[in-house]
């Protein structure tokens, strides 16, 4: 079954199209990776899906992605947009999650506390709850960030570049997390590191300005050639390993900081 389905969908900022003509569809058990350049439309594709940017096209969310009011995807976002000067407690972040039920005034339950205490236990970072937020680490965050996209048990989640300034530790648990997650809700996540990904999503979407998904979560250069995916296969060590392209004025150019 289909969560999302969008057809001809366009994103344009100041009359410049970050995404064109976009037609995708989310299955209920879709574990989707979301490659391709800088500035290629990634997160606007993120938020095209999420409703936070105007779009021309169709975007169809299905009845099963709504409890009530409550639209049941859950998000993390990249964690650059994310600002640690708020002054909540990690605890109440994870807790923020909630927020997707209309209409929400009232305090939180104990039933609500009790669950995002679970989650943080979970993560192994139960006792920073009380902390700032902005005074946590960065796999800190991270885990209290994913921990609040899932509190409100949705059916889809969307991460954006979730392993983004974290240590493999984090990386590895991540990675198994999703992949239980995902034996009952849809993923899409956004990553720069397709070497990494091809071994944990299903199937691939490549983003640049077109969106092209590959029913694979293997892809070989001459696809990525014809899809117009500017990636390259390089080698590593024994272990062959798949990154983005450098592009002029990514500000960056040796492999391991593509990453
Ligand atoms: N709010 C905005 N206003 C104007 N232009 C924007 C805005 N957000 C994004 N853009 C532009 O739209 C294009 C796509 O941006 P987007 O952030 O979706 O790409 P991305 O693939 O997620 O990039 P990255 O890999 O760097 O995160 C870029 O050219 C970007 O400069």
């Amino acid at each position: 079954m289909n969560l999302v389905t969008m057809r001809d969908v366009s994103v344009a900022y100041d009359g410049y199209e970050a995404i064109q003509h976009v037609d995708l569809e989310i299955g209920d058990d879709d574990f989707l990776g979301v490659i391709g350049p800088n500035g290629g439309g990634k997160t606007t594709l993120v938020k095209a899906i999420l409703g936070t940017v105007p779009h021309t096209g169709e975007i169809c969310l299905a009845p099963e992605l709504f409890r009530g009011k409550e639209r049941l995807i859950g998000y993390m976002p990249q964690l650059s947009d994310f600002d640690r000067e708020f002054p909540i407690s990690v605890l109440e972040v994870v807790l923020s999650g909630l927020q997707g039920r209309r209409g929400f005034r009232s305090p939180y339950t104990r039933e609500d506390r009790e669950k995002a205490m679970a989650l943080l236990a979970s993560s192994g970072i139960a006792e920073t709850a009380r902390q700032p937020i902005g005074e946590v680490s960065g796999g800190q965050m991270q885990r209290a960030l994913l921990a609040r996209a899932v509190i409100s048990d949705p059916k889809l989640l969307i991460l954006d570049e979730p392993a983004n300034f974290v240590d493999n530790k984090f990386e590895k648990e991540l990675y198994r997390t999703l992949h239980e997650l995902n034996t009952h809700m849809a993923i899409v996540m956004v990553s720069h590191d397709i070497g990494t990904i091809t071994s944990v999503v299903k199937e691939i979407v490549c983003v640049n300005r077109r969106v092209h998904r590959h029913r694979s979560n293997v892809l070989t250069e001459e696809q990525l050639r014809n899809y117009d995916c500017p990636i390259q296969l390089v080698s590593h060590g024994h272990i062959p390993h798949t990154v983005l392209e450098h592009h002029p004025g990514d500000g960056c150019c040796d492999h391991d900081s593509v990453r």
